[in-house]
């Protein structure tokens, strides 16, 4: 499902428990905000998150897109959480550790609602260009601390090991045309780090990361760009094209490269 909204840069998750983070949510500069139902919720607070994340939607966060994200189908919230989200007026419903067309399909049907599908255990990378394709389904995100431990890298590890999950997951999201966002890197105060990751995770072909800190919000959307040199040259370079293969300053460049450019500069339209 071709979503006709831009993919977000910026996707910050906050617990749908907390009153505090959903207030501060409607300042910051995310593109898109995910109240979290799921890991980031305590047993003991379910109802009560899922009934403040329905009045938060319902209040608005602004020009912001705004998800639930609910609980995963094994879960006895589940259930409770699908007829909340399709009686809300959240713009998405992100759904945890998605790993069969048959769920995806099942979950977008009753909600009515486009569906971000985490893919974030050894069976949902199997299968991800499957579930993107199925309709109702505008994006995959990658779960990387749920993928960290399912594929068992230890702690402390890079991102190697998470390498090709992460590009099967871009690869899967490109060939149904969907959007797809990055995992959250959990440092929170580790801003180069963050910014390194940003950058990588840009170079592997995401739209954008997924955060859990305000903090992190400044970093990823420098680093999903496009900054001012990027558009300079892409200006540049539409207007030197002329068609075919052809020098521009020290490479050669083709309609593919035009068209690159184009979609650049209408990303950062926004
Ligand atoms: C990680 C945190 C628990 C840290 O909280 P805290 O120590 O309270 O942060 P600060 O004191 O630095 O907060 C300063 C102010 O900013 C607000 N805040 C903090 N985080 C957020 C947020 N995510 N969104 C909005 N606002 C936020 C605080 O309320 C403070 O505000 P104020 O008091 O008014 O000044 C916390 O950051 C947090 O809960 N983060 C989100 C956690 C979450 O949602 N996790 C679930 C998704 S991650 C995941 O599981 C992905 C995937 O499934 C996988 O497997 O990888
Ligand atoms: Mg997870």
């Amino acid at each position: 499902m071709t979503t006709a909204r831009l993919a977000p840069r910026t996707a910050l998750f906050l617990p749908a428990s907390n009153p505090r983070a959903i207030a501060k949510a409607r300042g910051l500069d995310a593109d898109m905000v995910i109240l979290d139902l799921e890991d980031a919720v305590r047993d003991d607070a379910k109802a009560e998150a899922r009934a403040a994340a329905v009045a938060a939607v319902a209040e608005g966060f602004g020009h912001r897109l705004c998800a639930i994200r609910i609980n995963g189908i094994e879960s006895a919230e589940h259930a409770a959480d699908l007829d909340a989200v399709a009686a809300s007026v959240c713009d998405f419903v992100v759904v945890p550790k998605v790993e069969t067309v048959a769920d995806a399909a099942a979950i977008a049907e009753a909600v009515g609602k486009p569906l971000l599908a985490m893919i974030e255990t050894p069976l949902g990378v199997l299968a991800a260009a499957d579930i993107a394709a199925v309709p109702g389904v505008g994006g995959l995100v990658a779960g990387v601390n749920d993928l960290r431990a399912t594929l068992g890298i230890p702690a402390g590890a890079g991102r190697e090991g998470l390498i090709l999950s992460l590009q099967t997951i871009v690869l899967a999201a490109r060939a149904s045309a969907v959007w797809a966002i990055d995992g959250v890197f959990n440092a929170l105060d580790d801003a180069e780090g963050l910014g390194a990751e940003c950058r990588y995770g840009r170079v592997l072909g995401f739209d954008g990361k997924s955060l859990i800190h305000p903090n992190q919000i400044p970093v990823a959307a420098q680093a999903f760009g496009p900054g001012e040199a990027e558009l300079a040259e892409a200006r540049a370079l539409i207007a030197a094209a002329t068609g075919g293969a052809e020098r521009f300053g020290d490479r050669m460049i083709e309609a593919m490269h035009v068209a690159q450019a184009r979609a650049l500069i209408e990303r950062h339209r926004g």
